[in-house]
């Protein structure tokens, strides 16, 4: 089967699988009055995303993220690591969390075949961790990435949104805790969601503003390799850790597009904004769907658009990113 491919030559090898829309943070950028149940909401079952990741594998998705909402609370995560490490194509599974439950399952996840982990981790000051997340957890967290640490993850990265008037004099506590300590730190430019065009007027940072403060101590540009994904990425001989700019509103962003994302209820989103999701889940019932379910998944890269519309304030269906990961 050929591979996931758009009309602007753009190839799609890694998949973003959000397995939950639920969340016990209340980041004040995402989910500000925590999670709202609407009924009760029935996410992907292990036997739904064992035929997805089958049928994306076949046509060459060859990393998985799962994510979420917070994707470490459902029961069954090591069930979930396991059955995208047991697809002998897909050689790269990550997640992407807010660090709830790291420090007790960071072995057990490793163990399962999870092999790079995200972190969320927006200011290294408790309080103002505490301000943004609601949640009074940055101990916890911080003990959770030595956990990620010692159990040998490949990659540890921590994804820490830029909010002006909130973490914006974090840079360098930041700076000290990479320069010993080996792990991706990336800012995140804040994206306007449904959350609404005020909270993003009173918090957006332009990441070129590090990017210039970077590059000026003299921090040197890595070239991406082709896998590489939309974020900018740094290195510095004095420092141990790397530094990664996450900047949608910059040119070109969405040259290098590389991936698709899968709603926790079965929905195909082209696009982090798209206007809507496409529906997948009739046919991930049972495996002899497969050819039908990868028919569809080509059939709606032809509506792939070149980028996001987020310049002109267009937010798409997203409501917030714990609705479809990030
Ligand atoms: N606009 C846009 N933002 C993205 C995209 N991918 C990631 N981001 C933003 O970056 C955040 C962090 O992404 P992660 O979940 O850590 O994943 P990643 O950047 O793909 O990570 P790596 O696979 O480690 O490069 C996401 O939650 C989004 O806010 C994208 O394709 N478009
Ligand atoms: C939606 S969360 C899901 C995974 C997990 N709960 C976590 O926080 O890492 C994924 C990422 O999206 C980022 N995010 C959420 N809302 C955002 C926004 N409006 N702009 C930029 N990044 C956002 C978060 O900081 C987090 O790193
Ligand atoms: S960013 Fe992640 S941890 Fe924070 S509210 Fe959204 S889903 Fe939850
Ligand atoms: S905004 Fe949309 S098109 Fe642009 S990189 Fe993200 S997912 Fe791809």
């Amino acid at each position: 089967m050929s591979q996931l491919q758009d009309n602007f030559g753009r190839r799609f090898h890694y998949l973003r699988m959000s397995v939950t829309d639920v969340c016990n943070f209340k980041c004040t950028y995402c989910l500000p009055d925590g999670y709202k149940p609407e009924g009760k909401p029935k996410f992907l079952a292990l036997h739904e995303i064992e035929n997805l990741i089958s049928a994306f594998a076949e046509v060459g998705t060859e990393k998985i993220r799962i994510t979420g909402g917070e994707p470490t609370l459902r029961k069954d995560f090591t069930d979930i690591v396991r059955i995208a490490a047991d697809n002998d194509k897909i050689n790269t599974i990550a997640t992407t969390t807010n660090g709830y439950r790291l420090e007790q399952h960071a072995k057990e996840w490793y163990d399962a075949g999870l092999r790079r982990i995200n972190v969320s981790v927006d200011s290294l000051d408790p309080k103002m961790f505490y301000q943004i997340t609601g949640e009074n957890k940055f101990d916890s967290v911080m003990r959770g990435i030595d956990a990620a640490l010692e159990a040998g993850f490949e990659r540890v990265k921590i994804n820490a949104v830029l909010l002006k008037g909130m973490n914006d004099q974090d840079l360098p506590r930041f700076l000290h805790w990479i320069k010993h300590t080996p792990i991706d730190l990336r800012f995140i430019e804040l994206m306007e969601t449904g959350l609404g065009r005020e909270y993003f007027q009173a918090h957006h940072l332009a990441g070129m503003d590090i990017k210039q403060q970077l590059e000026q101590d003299g921090w040197q540009f890595d070239q991406p390799s082709a896998s590489d994904g939309p974020a900018q990425n740094f290195s510095h001989e004095d420092y141990k850790g790397r530094i990664g700019l996450i900047m949608p509103y910059a040119k070109n962003f969405c040259a290098s597009c590389n991936r698709l994302r899968v709603s926790a209820k079965g929905k195909l989103h082209l696009c982090l904004f798209t206007e809507n999701g496409v529906d997948l889940r009739d046919l991930l019932q049972d495996a002899s769907q497969r050819p039908e379910l990868i028919e569809r998944l080509h059939g709606q890269l032809n509506q792939k658009k070149e980028t996001h519309y987020l310049h002109q304030g267009i937010t798409g269906v997203t409501q917030h990113l714990a609705s479809i990961g990030g």
